[in-house]
């Protein structure tokens, strides 16, 4: 089976990349493009937009338009944007990818009521390599245990909008599920002045941005005498695409709920 398949933000960069992603994948079919309804790329052919060549598709303004020409929906956005394309795709049961980040935690709770009418995978990062790593970190940090300071680093290109990544975030979930703790509790978002002396509990974040990184994440397990440091680095976007685009024909099958990357790679 062929699944049809649109991709939001159609000129955006990750958008692009995903046009040329649905091309390059086997069972799957790009169907619809959309961009913003007073973009002035409406219209034009989304193959062109992605530097393919024609393939036909049209950029639609808005997603009711092209609501019956496709199975699933992969939407790499904003928060508000990927709010309302969610709600869209739920009314009318059309399964949705999303790899947006940068929501608020009422964003979130607002996302995920969807699941109760179609199918979501929501991940912050949909490269495989970010997944294994996010597997390894909890065994470390279970294993490592309290002895250890945990700091996490991230760096992004000048254009991104939210900080820290939503990876950056997903590795923080998942080593304090390693040693038990409640991240929202003990997370430290930057240090400035006269800080004190670092309370063992906390999980720091250092953020950078800058130039064209594609995206390089760092968590350092530190203790007196050694230091474990798991590092993943995306040179290319495609990486992200790949994994999406997989996401989303392994969503095709699912009929409603929330999923993540980690269950399309039987991770968990
Ligand atoms: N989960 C993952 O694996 C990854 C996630 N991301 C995330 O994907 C998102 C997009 O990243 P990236 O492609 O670099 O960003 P870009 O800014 O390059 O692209 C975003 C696209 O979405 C469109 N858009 C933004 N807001 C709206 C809106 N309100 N209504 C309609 N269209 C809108 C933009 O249009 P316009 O230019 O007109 O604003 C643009 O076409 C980010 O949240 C990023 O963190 C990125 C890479 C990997
Ligand atoms: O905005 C980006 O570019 C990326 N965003 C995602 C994130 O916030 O973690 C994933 C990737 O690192 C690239």
């Amino acid at each position: 089976m062929t699944v049809r398949i649109a991709v939001t933000g159609a000129a955006g960069r990750m958008g692009k990349t995903l046009i040329e992603a649905v091309a390059l994948a086997e069972g799957a079919e790009l169907t619809a493009a959309l961009e913003r309804p007073d973009s002035s790329l409406i219209g034009a052919d989304a193959g062109e937009l992605a530097g393919l060549g024609k393939n036909g598709v049209a950029v639609a303004g808005d997603i009711n338009d092209v609501i019956d020409d496709f199975d699933v929906l992969i939407d790499f956005t904003a928060p508000v944007a990927t709010l309302a394309n969610a709600a869209a795709c739920a009314a009318k049961g059309k399964k949705i990818v999303i790899g947006t980040t940068g929501f608020t935690p009422e964003q979130e709770t607002e996302l995920l009521a969807n699941q109760q009418q179609t199918a979501l995978c929501k991940a912050a990062n949909f490269s495989t390599g970010v997944n294994v790593c996010l597997k390894l970190l909890k065994q470390a940090a279970e294993t490592l245990g309290d002895d250890y300071d945990i700091e996490i680093y991230e760096a992004h290109h000048r254009h991104k909008v939210d900080a820290p990544s939503g990876t950056a975030l997903a590795m923080g979930e998942a080593v304090a599920e390693g040693v038990n703790r409640n991240l929202r509790e003990v997370a430290i978002y930057g240090r400035e002045g006269q800080t004190g002396a670092r309370e063992r509990e906390t999980i720091g974040f250092a953020t950078v941005r800058g130039g064209d990184v594609v995206g390089d994440h760092t968590v350092m397990f530190m203790a007196d005498g050694e230091r474990v440091e798991i590092t993943h680095k995306a040179s290319s976007r495609m990486s992200f695409a790949r994994g999406a685009v997989r996401a989303a024909t392994w969503l095709a099958a699912k009929d409603s709920g929330l999923f993540d990357m980690q269950d399309v790679l039987a991770l968990r």
